[in-house]
This record gives structure tokens, C-alpha cells and sequence, in this order.
């Protein structure tokens, strides 16, 4: 089934990040179907072949050279210390890393958790993060529930992750002190194979994730108005400027970040801009 012409990419079988990367993946164009519980499935006219793995077990397996590439979270590559390249971060899957205690533990900072008890799933990082500040734990490595270690008495803190902080704040901890943030990233080989199908791979999830975060704005324009215009829409490189009918006016065709996209079209608004309309995009190649 797995052919060694084939570039092969390392997603999750599950978990949070499989339907993430599974998402990201189809809306990019790629064209496979996974078998009942197979771990192999063959895209369709691009030379990639998908192997299905342990979210945790794809930063080693690529820095292994048995994958290509993977998708996996940015904190799995720190624990696993695994000599990968990073070739994109998705913006999707984000969250942070910290020490927590106990809501009224009278601790200020993780340098005084020297010689306490700390369970955690990050052994590796929590061990280098405490020798930066000069102390040593005893470290109790679990797979998950980490939050209810302290309750059941086998640690005094935790070094967990945290997204909302809703998991923290039902069992009446709060975060001391934040090792890092983190998000799904694609990783590569550090000596590619197939590096032009690397590369096209690239840039197909990097149309997606652009796309993702941009919205296409249009609107018509007194021409006199086009510089202050410009201010508030300069655009990805520069706007599209179009010719209407009417020779004093133009349309205009911008991309704007969709967290910015309502505060623009009020300000483009406010200087005399009309039919101004937002368009979701779905791809692109910049
Ligand atoms: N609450 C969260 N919010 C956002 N991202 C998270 C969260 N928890 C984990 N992640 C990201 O997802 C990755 C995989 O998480 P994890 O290893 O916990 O698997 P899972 O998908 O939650 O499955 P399970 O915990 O059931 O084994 C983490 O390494 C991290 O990058
Ligand atoms: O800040 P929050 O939004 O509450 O998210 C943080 C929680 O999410 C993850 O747990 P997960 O659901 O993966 O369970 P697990 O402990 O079994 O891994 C993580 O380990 C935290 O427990
Ligand atoms: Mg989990």
C-alpha cells in the first residue's frame, strides 16, 4: 500500500487534532478516503500517502524519517525534543502550557515548587523549564486527567494544558506560572524526501489557512476618496482598483483580516464608500 515514491504525511487517528487536520486537509483539495480503521489511505492525484498515528507519536516518527512530514501539536515536538522542522503553524488547536495550583495556594512562582511533587504529561519540558530556574521536582508522569492529581494526593502542582481554563477552574486550581503557548503545526524531515511535493503540499494548506483568516471586502468609491480609502483597507499587497461607469467613482477589492473586517467597513462608510460587501474566502494563492 505504501509506495516510496509517495511523500508520507503523519496525521492523528484521533483525538482533538483528527478531525482538525482531517478538516484542513480536505479543504485544501486533497482527495482521499480512509479504510475502516485503516492506517494508510492514498490521496488522489498528488503523491502523498496519509499513515494515521498517535498525535504524541508523530514529532518521533518524523524525526525518524518513517514520515515526511505530520501534523501535531507544537508541545509534543518541545516534550519529544524531536529534531523536525517546523513548516507552518495552522492557527487552529492553540493553548498554553503552565504550572497550576491550588486556588488558594499561598505559592507566587515555579522556582518555589523545589523538592515538591508535580504531575504531569510534560515531563521532559518541566524538568528543563525548573533547572532554568534552579529547581528539581519529583515528577509524576501520567497520560491525561492531570487536573485531579492534587485531590487525590499524589502532587502539590501540575504542569497541564490550558485552553479556556473551564478544566482549572472546576477543580478549583489556577495557573501559577505559563511555560509557553502552543498550536498545530505541520512538521518536515530535517533531510527531505520529495521536497517539490513537500513544497506543493505547503503551499496548498497555506492557501487554506490564509483564507481562513481573511475576508475579501468590496466596495465603491468617490475616486477623490481612494488614498483615505487605502489607509483603512491597504490591503494584503495592494487593493484591486476597478473603473465604473460613472468616471468619479471606482470599486475596490481588498482582503482584510476577519477580526478587522467590521471596524473597516464602518470607516469606509463613515468617508463615503457604498455597496460595500464582505466575501468569505475559501482558498487562494498569493
Ligand atoms: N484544550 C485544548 N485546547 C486546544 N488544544 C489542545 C487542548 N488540549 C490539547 N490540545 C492540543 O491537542 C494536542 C493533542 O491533545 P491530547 O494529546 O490531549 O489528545 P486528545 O486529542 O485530547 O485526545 P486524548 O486526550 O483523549 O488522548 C495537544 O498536544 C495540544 O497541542
Ligand atoms: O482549558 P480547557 O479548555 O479546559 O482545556 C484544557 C484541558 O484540555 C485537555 O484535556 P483533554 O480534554 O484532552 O483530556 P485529557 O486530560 O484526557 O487529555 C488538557 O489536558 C486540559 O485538561
Ligand atoms: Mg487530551
Amino acid at each position: 500500500m505504501i509506495s516510496d515514491s509517495h511523500l508520507r504525511l503523519g496525521i492523528p487517528s484521533k483525538g482533538r487534532l483528527s478531525d482538525l487536520a482531517t478538516d484542513l486537509l480536505t479543504q485544501a483539495g486533497l482527495r482521499f478516503r480512509r479504510q475502516n480503521r485503516g492506517l494508510f489511505a492514498r490521496v488522489s492525484g498528488l503523491n502523498v500517502d496519509l499513515v494515521y498515528l498517535r498525535t504524541d507519536d508523530i514529532p518521533t516518527l518524523c524525526a525518524e524519517g518513517a514520515i515526511d512530514m505530520g501534523i501535531t501539536g507544537s508541545d509534543l515536538v518541545e516534550e519529544a525534543g524531536a529534531n523536525v522542522q517546523e513548516r507552518m503553524k495552522f492557527g487552529v488547536g492553540r493553548c498554553r502550557l503552565a504550572f497550576c495550583i491550588p486556588d488558594d495556594a499561598p505559592i507566587t512562582s515555579a522556582a518555589e515548587l523545589d523538592g515538591k511533587r508535580i504531575a504531569t504529561s510534560f515531563p521532559t519540558v518541566t524538568r528543563e523549564y525548573l533547572a532554568k530556574h534552579g529547581a528539581t521536582a519529583h515528577l509524576v508522569s501520567l497520560a491525561g486527567s492531570v487536573e485531579a492529581m492534587i485531590q487525590l494526593g499524589v502532587a502539590d502542582a501540575i504542569v497541564d494544558l490550558v485552553e479556556t481554563g473551564s478544566t482549572l477552574a472546576a477543580n478549583r486550581l489556577r495557573i501559577l506560572e505559563e511555560i509557553g503557548h502552543y498550536e498545530t503545526v505541520l512538521i518536515q524531515n530535517t533531510k527531505p524526501r520529495h521536497s517539490e511535493i513537500a513544497d506543493r503540499l505547503v503551499q496548498r494548506l497555506e492557501g487554506v489557512v490564509i483564507a481562513r483568516d481573511y475576508s475579501l471586502v468590496e466596495y465603491n468609491i468617490p475616486r477623490a476618496k481612494i488614498s483615505e480609502a487605502e489607509k483603512i483597507t491597504p490591503g494584503f499587497n495592494s487593493p484591486t482598483i476597478n473603473s465604473l461607469e460613472n468616471a468619479e467613482w471606482c470599486s475596490v477589492q481588498v482582503m482584510i483580516r476577519r477580526a478587522d473586517v467590521v471596524d473597516a467597513m464602518d470607516q469606509l462608510k463613515a468617508i463615503g464608500a457604498s455597496a460595500v460587501f464582505e466575501m468569505t474566502l475559501n482558498n487562494c494563492r498569493l
